[in-house]
C-alpha cells in the first residue's frame, strides 16, 4: 500500500474564461470542482491505477465536508484529522493568456492537530504492508518546517520508503531525515540550491547538492522540457511531448504516483511518471490520468544525459 499525507489540502476550483480581463468582471464559460492538495491528488492518480493507497489528510468546515464527499464518490480511500478551522479553497482560471492559479494559506493547525496528523500515520500507517508514504504539498500555518522531518524519521523507523515533494524551509529541513526521493520542481529546485538552473546539467548538479544533504533519489520534473533523475545507481533524463496542454495542475502529483506505481527507482519508474505527467497535461482542471490516457510509446528516456540543453523559459 502506497499512504499519502497532504497535511494542507484543499478544494481545487477551476473556471475556464474565453479571455481574462484583469481588473474587470469575468464570466465563465464552464467551472469544474476537483479534490486536491498534493498528496490527495498523488492517491487520486494511484486508485486510477488500481494501486492500493489511503490519503491522510486534516479536514475543516463546509469545504472540508465537500472534499471529503469527492473523495468518497471518487472512491478514494481517506484517513482524515478534524481540524477547526475551514479546509483551502484554490483558485484556478484558465483563459487563452495561459493558468493563472491562486492558493489559500488554508487553516492554522493547533499544537494538538498537528500531534494528531502524526499519530495517526504512527499508529495506522507503520505496518510492513505500507511500502511507500508520500509526503505532500506545502505545511499549513501552525507546522513547524520541521514537520515533515519529524514524519519521516518517525515513519522510517516502521520501515516504509518515503517519497517527499515540498519546497522551501519544509523540503530543506526534511533532507536531514533522508527520504528516499525527492520530487522538487525546477524552481523548487532553484531555490533549494540558491541559484537559477539553466541547463540540465544545472539541474543535475542541484540535484547531487540535494542528494548530498540527505535526498536518496532526485526526481526533478521540468514542466515541458522533461524529467530528470538523479540516484545512487545512475542517471536518466525523460521527454514525452505532447501536443496539447490543457492543465499542467496536479500533473508533477501524477508524474510522482506514477514513479511510484511503477517501483520508485530507476529508468522504468521514470518512464512511468513522464507517461502520467503527460497524461495528466492534457486532461482538464487537476483530473488525474487513468491507464487509458497513457501513451508509453511517446516517451523516452536515457543515460546519456543531455547536459548541456538549454531549459525553456
Ligand atoms: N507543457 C508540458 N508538456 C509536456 N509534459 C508536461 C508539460 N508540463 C508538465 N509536463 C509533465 O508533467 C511533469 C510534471 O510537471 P511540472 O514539472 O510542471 O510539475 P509540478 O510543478 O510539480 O506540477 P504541480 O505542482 O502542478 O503538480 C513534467 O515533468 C512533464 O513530464
Ligand atoms: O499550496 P501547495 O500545497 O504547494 O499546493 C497545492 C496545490 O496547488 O497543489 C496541487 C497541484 O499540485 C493542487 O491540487 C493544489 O491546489
Amino acid at each position: 500500500m502506497i499512504v499519502t499525507i497532504t497535511p494542507n489540502p484543499s478544494l481545487d476550483r477551476t473556471y475556464q474564461l474565453d479571455a481574462l480581463e484583469l481588473g474587470g468582471v469575468n464570466r465563465a464559460t464552464s467551472d469544474r470542482v476537483d479534490p486536491g492538495g498534493k498528496g490527495v491528488n498523488v492517491s487520486r492518480a494511484l486508485t486510477a491505477a488500481g494501486v492500493r493507497t489511503t490519503a491522510v489528510l486534516p479536514l475543516g468546515g463546509f469545504s472540508g465536508l465537500l472534499l471529503s464527499d469527492l473523495l468518497l464518490r471518487q472512491g478514494i480511500e481517506v484517513a482524515t484529522v478534524p481540524v477547526r478551522g475551514e479546509t483551502r479553497i484554490n483558485v484556478s482560471v484558465v483563459s487563452p493568456e495561459g493558468l493563472t492559479k491562486v492558493n489559500a494559506a488554508g487553516p492554522e493547525l493547533s499544537e494538538a492537530e498537528s500531534a494528531a496528523l502524526l499519530a495517526v500515520v504512527r499508529r495506522d500507517f507503520t505496518g510492513p504492508d505500507v511500502q511507500w508514504l508520500a509526503c505532500c504539498g506545502s505545511l499549513p500555518r501552525g507546522l513547524a518546517p520541521e514537520w515533515y522531518a519529524e514524519l519521516v524519521g518517525q515513519v522510517h523507523s516502521g520501515g516504509a520508503r518515503i517519497a517527499l515533494d515540498t519546497s522551501g524551509p519544509a523540503l530543506l529541513a526534511a533532507l536531514a531525515a533522508r527520504p528516499d526521493v525527492v520530487k522538487p520542481n525546477r524552481d523548487e529546485l532553484a531555490e533549494a540550491v540558491g541559484r537559477r538552473l539553466a541547463t540540465v546539467g544545472d539541474v543535475f548538479d542541484a540535484a547531487g547538492e540535494l542528494r548530498k544533504r540527505g535526498a536518496g533519489q532526485v526526481l526533478a520534473s521540468l514542466g515541458g522540457d522533461g524529467m530528470l533523475l538523479v540516484a545512487e545507481e545512475g542517471a536518466w533524463f525523460g521527454t514525452a511531448p505532447v501536443a496539447e496542454v490543457r492543465s499542467d495542475v496536479g500533473a508533477g502529483d501524477a508524474s510522482l504516483a506514477g514513479f511510484l506505481a511503477a517501483g520508485g527507482s530507476g529508468p522504468e519508474a521514470l518512464a512511468s511518471a513522464l507517461a502520467h505527467g503527460a497524461a495528466a497535461v492534457q486532461l482538464p482542471g487537476s483530473a488525474m490520468p487513468t491507464p487509458a490516457d497513457l501513451d508509453p510509446a511517446a516517451v523516452t528516456v536515457t543515460a546519456d544525459l543531455p547536459l548541456d540543453r538549454v531549459l525553456t523559459d
